[in-house]
């Protein structure tokens, strides 16, 4: 009996417990719910992509509000970053510019308008390998409005601080674009083509952009595609980035040869492009060619259709395929479904006879450019330009060393952005080296285009190409005089080890 009633009343006591237990979880529960409603009404949250865009926008926001300046923990990346957060440097353009990003252990805050902001950023694996990263932000605010507002001031910000660059992306694990630099434009001055080339394509670009709503109204697909094709080291690249940086168009580079890359992982590259950018596919005949590789040709031998030969061209069908993007795959890729609308396409080529029919016809490449060997005009334009500092005019132009050094003592007109730092007191014999605009403006206007007269008369006309001009320059950066002087032994020279291994 006893024991009944002990065990009755322990009943009683575990229901109580359990009773009590009950309510407080119930109510636990409840008050958290009522919390959570609370605050969700109160906070306005986005979640970014951390590779999108918009958390660039973000990111460059919160780095000029100096968010993660003062956090005990936080991640530091050379990738990518417009603003020093280091603050010893503000040149977007240098190379070692450090960002601090949010780490993914930490939660930060700043403010924007007087409301309270939090950031995080968490890493989830994506189920294939491959993990993203997302950016939250939470606002303290009930109006979403505010957050449209800050995401426009952020883009803003961004766009202003990126005026002068344009973005260059690649493809990256097959099917996604990694933005790889911010490059800064290059003025359409640097690159020096036969009159009227660079402003042809430019123009024929600006006019496709322009046109959405013809294209629309003829039922033609908006997109236009411009081949570039001949020697190499004639400027197609530059040519294409200075008109990347004139319409303000992201760049985005795909290599058909990239290993991994196959018919539907270009596929989904191609439907991935932002939209409006330049896709450049360079050497777009290395994918399907086997036979004709460009590093077996001789550059300055080589300028186009008619070096094909024959056996080449037989080689061709059954090279059709290599790796694993096939032709029948970029022409799908490049006007199927998936094809992105607005987007501007340049391929360039050094072997324009080794392409099929099918990838040059309209719809596809357009409008078909052939760049030559240097003419007179362009070796002539080029040493003017070599020898005048850039945000200088042609009166302002570096001098030989020989020439120089003879001139010092007598010079003393107002410092130019080309002149070298002064030496410091007591180490005036150190001899300051060679370099890049190490010297004053001693070279007039005249003296400057007479010199690149004589260069022109030297250099054969279409012999060589300009990246060989170049590159001969290069070795006399601050000697014009003996650039010229020197030019015609080296053009012997050169001459004569391209006939040897012929006659050999
Ligand atoms: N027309 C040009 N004007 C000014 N610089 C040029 C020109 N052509 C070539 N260069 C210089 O030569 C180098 C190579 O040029 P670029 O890459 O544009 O040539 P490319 O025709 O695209 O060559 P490739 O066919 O080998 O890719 C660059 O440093 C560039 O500045």
């Amino acid at each position: 009996m006893l024991f009944m009633l002990l065990s009755a009343s322990a009943f009683w006591d575990w229901a109580k417990l359990f009773l009590i237990g009950a309510l407080v979880e119930g109510l636990r529960r409840s008050l958290r719910t009522v919390w959570e409603r609370l605050t969700r009404s109160l906070w306005v949250t986005a979640t970014f992509e951390f590779d999108d865009d918009a958390a660039d926008w973000l990111m460059h926001w919160l780095s000029k509000e100096k968010v993660f300046q003062s956090a005990r923990d936080i991640e530091v990346s050379t990738r990518g970053g417009m603003i020093d957060d280091l603050g010893d440097n503000d040149d977007p353009d240098a190379e070692d510019n450090v960002v601090f990003l949010p780490s993914t252990e930490q939660t930060y805050s700043t403010w924007y308008k007087r409301r309270y902001i939090t950031i995080g950023r968490d890493r989830v694996n994506n189920g294939y390998g491959r993990s993203i990263d997302y950016l939250h932000l939470r606002m303290l605010t009930r109006s979403p409005a505010l957050l449209r507002e800050l995401l426009r001031d952020a883009r803003k910000a961004y766009k202003a601080a990126n005026e002068d660059l344009i973005e260059v992306s690649v493809a990256e694990d097959g099917d996604r674009w990694r933005r790889v630099a911010m490059q800064p434009k290059r003025p359409p001055s640097s690159v020096i083509l036969d009159p009227g080339v660079l402003e042809l394509v430019l123009n024929d670009a600006k006019d496709f952009l322009s046109s959405r709503k013809w294209y629309a109204d003829r039922g033609i697909p908006f997109r236009r595609g411009y081949l570039l094709h001949g020697a190499p080291g004639a400027g197609k690249t530059s040519m294409i980035h200075t008109i990347a940086g004139e319409l303000s168009l992201s760049v985005n580079i795909l290599s058909l040869t990239v290993s991994g890359l196959d018919d539907n992982s270009l596929k989904s590259l191609i439907s991935n492009l932002p939209k409006s950018c330049i896709i450049l596919m360079e050497d777009i005949d290395a994918a399907f060619t086997r036979s004709i590789k460009r590093d077996l040709i001789d550059p300055e031998a080589h300028t186009g259709p008619s070096s094909v030969t024959a056996e080449e061209k037989g080689d061709r069908d059954q090279d059709m395929k290599t790796g694993g993007v096939t032709l029948s795959g970029l022409l799908n890729a490049l006007d199927g479904i998936a094809a992105q609308e607005g987007r501007i396409l340049f391929a360039t080529t050094n072997s324009y006879g080794a392409l099929d029919p099918a990838l040059l016809r309209p719809g596809r490449l357009d409008l078909h450019v052939e760049f030559h060997l240097a003419s007179t005009y362009q070796a002539r334009e080029l040493f003017k330009r070599f020898y005048t500092c850039s945000g200088e005019d042609s009166s302002h132009s570096v001098v030989d060393d020989e020439k120089f050094q003879s001139n010092t003592s007598s010079s003393s007109g107002p410092a130019s952005p080309c002149e070298p730092s002064p030496m410091p007191e007591g180490i005036s014999s150190v001899y300051p080296g060679s370099v890049h605009n190490s010297r004053g403006s001693h070279l007039s206007a005249e003296e400057s285009a007479a010199l690149a007269e004589r260069f022109a008369e030297i250099i054969p006309h279409r012999m060589f190409s300009m990246a060989t001009l170049q590159g001969y320059l290069m070795a006399y950066k601050t000697r014009p005089y003996a650039a010229v002087d020197e030019a015609a032994a080296w053009v012997q020279k050169k001459t004569k080890n391209r006939i040897a291994p012929a006659s050999g």
